[in-house]
């Protein structure tokens, strides 16, 4: 359960030599009674852990993509607290960990405790707080270590030095590593030292280092988990969904699993 439920996911994967991946999808996006099958899916394509996104109507950090699927998701009534009601319905089928995606204000309007005590319930093992700075977290650290929900920190490529070594140091599950500035959304390339980056965070963190961002394709995944433990995808795989396009999915999973392809 919680924290240790991500920690063991990683631990098998890159034990067996492969590397993590962490697919995004829009709770509610095709409608919520789609979700326990959605999610399924993805475990069985070979998904490390999954980040589910709660729609918000202020997105900031989100690109296009997700915006629209945000959209879609809200048209379809979708709330934190039905996302929870759903997760806790179907907790006792799943083996995937959970991380839910989601913005401060939704948290402030459920009430900070009783979210956590219900993320708990609803078998969530990690949040991302996008807009949670460090400075800001004792609002909800205290609730989340009770609840042993794991609190996945970003470290922005714009972070100093010396930030982004306080977010290794606290960041628990994983470290979510920002690879390119701006909102999500598929990107052709990334910058020239992001190798580099990635290489110094994995030096400072004591967990796994996942690359997320604009990454899109097998060939993004090769090239990232060269100097990291994984990657988060989010654009492609909401949209690949939103199509049914599965087998993009599916090979953009297996491209992960270096043991799978051998
Ligand atoms: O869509 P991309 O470029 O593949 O990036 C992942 C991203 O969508 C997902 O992790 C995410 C969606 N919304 C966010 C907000 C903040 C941080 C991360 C996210």
């Amino acid at each position: 359960m919680g924290k240790a439920n991500i920690e063991q996911a990683f631990k098998s994967v890159l034990e067996r030599g492969d590397k993590a991946f962490v697919p995004y999808i829009m709770a509610g996006d095709g409608g919520l009674e789609q979700l326990d099958e959605q999610l399924a899916f993805l475990e069985e394509a070979g998904a490390t852990v999954v980040e589910l996104g709660i729609a918000f109507s202020d997105p900031v950090a989100d690109g296009p993509v997700i915006q629209e699927a945000g959209l879609r998701a809200l048209e379809n009534g979708v709330s934190l607290t039905a996302v929870l009601e759903k997760l806790a319905e179907g907790k006792a089928k799943r083996t995937i960990p959970i991380v839910l995606m989601t913005y401060m204000n939704p948290i402030h309007a459920y009430g900070v405790d009783n979210f956590a005590v219900a993320c708990r319930e609803a078998g969530v093992d990690g949040l991302i707080i996008p807009d949670l700075p460090l400075e800001e977290e004792d609002i909800i650290v205290p609730t989340l270590q009770e609840e042993e929900i794991a609190l996945i920190r970003l470290a922005a490529l714009t972070s100093t030095e010396e930030r982004l070594r306080e977010i290794s140091k606290r960041t628990e599950g994983f470290l979510y590593a920002v690879t390119v500035t701006g909102t999500t959304g598929v990107r052709s390339s990334f910058q020239e030292n992001l190798g580099a980056h990635l290489t110094v965070l994995q030096e400072q963190s004591n967990v796994p280092v996942l690359a997320g961002f604009g990454v899109s394709s097998p060939e993004h995944v090769h090239s990232l988990t060269e100097h990291c433990d994984g990657v988060v995808v989010g654009s492609k795989i909401v949209d690949s969904l939103y199509k049914n396009d599965r087998e993009t999915i599916r090979a953009l999973i297996t491209s992960a699993s270096i043991s799978k392809q051998k």
